[in-house]
């Protein structure tokens, strides 16, 4: 009789494996549809420079809503429906939930420590807790309804004053608010030395991590070059952020710590943490870095937001007659509207939405990185894919916006309204931005006190 060993038992256990890993269902799948690319190089040929979300939307008409995008060691999956969206980003979040890692911008400079770039686990978790406690909820928010109204009132003067200077008014208003909500950091009327620190970080964070930017992010093995090296003028850089994005993150936290100890400081993300946690190094690095993830991930964004509504005002003028009527009736003329005035401002709180899906901010969202291989639509979506939800096609689908292309608030009235953008142009899940009902009341206050103006 022929004995068998514990050899023939793993070869045997091999077999079944590969035979497994050959034919099971899973491997059989194929992958989203998407342009067909060349050997080696994929689908490097394909990709747009600039405004990728047009190009992905016309691969959508097609390719079909859910499209893959083959890059070197990467595949892209772009889901061009709000429903495929939903079913993975959503309903499958506890693995559409991680992020990129991201050499240059993320390890080398430090972004990494902030909540955009941070990868799924405790960390993440911890920081979005903290951050749901002060904004996630219309009453968390009530408390600081103040604060934006009057800064509000200081933006109309400022911008009653100089115009011109609009787009400077924006961003001050947007950092004053953020600024003491997470430090009780009250900004200087002029210029402020904080704001600009953070401004100057927060260019640099987008300058560090457009795709392409830095050969390092494509070929790892530069990063261990000295910055003497020629061709190492990456490192110099690096060096120079890193301090950079570290003030941002430390020179406001210190503060808080130093107001707390004389018993002067304002109320704060920051403060109320530092009060309310068993403080830890772990602790500490956890309140500091999500404190400043409110900045860094909310004062551009808003900004835009609001730029953008000016623009639409301008382009629109139809829309902007409209509001102010509305306006002069339930405000009157010797007041300025209040957030508590919202819900008897129906068509505002429309042109509100249709700022908002006519040109999305964020028109791609943040990648959702994949962390198993998942079947979604008979498709194989394996692990360490980047999912990007196409905000910009799902804002403006013939099939479910009405010529998409026309500025149109009324689209949101009477009985048959069309859906509501601030369901996706917030992204979605676990990642969903955390700032989207505090953008919601800014948005709001500063839009419609602009016509009192
Ligand atoms: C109109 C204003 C805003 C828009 C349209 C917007 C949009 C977005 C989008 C699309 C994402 C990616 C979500 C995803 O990955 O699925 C995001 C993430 C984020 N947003 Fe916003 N945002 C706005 C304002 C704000 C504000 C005011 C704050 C903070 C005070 C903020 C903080 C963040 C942070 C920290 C993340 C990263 C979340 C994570 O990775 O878990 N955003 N935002």
């Amino acid at each position: 009789m022929v004995s068998l060993t514990f050899l023939d038992f793993s070869l045997a256990a091999l077999g079944v494996f590969i035979l497994h890993r050959f034919f099971s269902s899973k491997r059989r799948q194929s992958l989203p549809p998407g342009p067909k690319g060349l050997p080696l190089i994929g689908n490097v040929l394909d990709m747009p420079s600039s405004y990728e979300w047009l190009t992905f939307a016309k691969w959508g008409e097609q390719w079909g809503d859910i499209i893959s995008v083959n890059l070197p060691g990467q595949h892209l999956i772009i889901l061009n429906s709000a429903h495929d969206a939903v079913e993975m980003l959503e309903k499958k979040s506890n693995i559409y939930s991680d992020r990129p890692t991201l050499l240059m911008g993320g390890e080398i400079v430090g972004w990494n420590s902030t909540l955009a770039l941070t990868r799924y686990g405790e960390r993440f978790r911890e920081y979005r807790r903290y951050l749901t406690r002060i904004m996630g909820t219309k009453s968390a928010l009530q408390s600081y309804h103040n604060l934006i109204e009057e800064e509000t009132s200081k933006f109309l003067r400022r911008l009653l004053q100089t115009p011109e200077h609009v787009h400077k008014h924006i961003r001050k208003t947007a950092g004053a608010i953020i600024l003491m909500m997470a430090y009780g950091y009250a900004v200087e009327e002029d210029e402020d030395p904080y704001v600009n620190q953070v401004d100057k970080a927060v260019t640099e964070f987008t300058i560090v991590t457009t795709p392409g930017a830095f050969l390092v992010d494509v070929l790892p093995v530069l990063r261990y070059l000295p910055s003497w090296f020629p061709g190492a003028g990456f490192q110099r850089i690096a060096s120079e952020w890193r301090e950079d994005l570290r003030q941002m993150a430390d020179i406001p936290y210190e503060l808080v710590k130093q107001k707390m100890r004389e018993g002067a400081a304002l109320p704060s993300f920051t403060s109320r943490l530092l009060e309310s946690e068993k403080l830890t190094r772990e602790k500490e690095f956890n309140i500091k870095w999500s404190a400043a993830s409110m900045y860094s991930g909310g004062a551009d964004t808003t900004v835009s937001a609001i730029y953008s509504f000016f623009l639409a005002m301008t382009l629109n003028p139809e829309a902007q007659i409209k509001a102010q009527k509305e306006i002069d009736v339930v405000v009157g003329n010797d007041r300025l509207p209040t957030i508590a005035d919202r819900d008897s401002l129906p068509y505002v709180d429309a042109l509100l939405k249709e700022v908002l899906r006519y040109n999305p901010i964020g028109p791609l969202g943040l990648p959702h990185r994949v962390s198993d291989d998942d079947i979604y639509a008979g498709y194989l979506i394996p692990k360490g894919s980047l999912v990007f939800a196409n905000i910009w096609a799902i804002a403006h689908n013939p099939k479910v916006y009405s010529n998409p292309s026309a500025f149109n608030p009324d689209r949101y009235l009477g009985s048959n309204p069309e859906p509501d953008p601030r369901e996706f142009v917030f992204g979605f899940g676990r990642r969903i931005c955390p700032g989207h009902e505090l953008s919601s009341d800014c948005f709001f206050q500063s839009t419609h006190s602009e016509f009192q103006a």
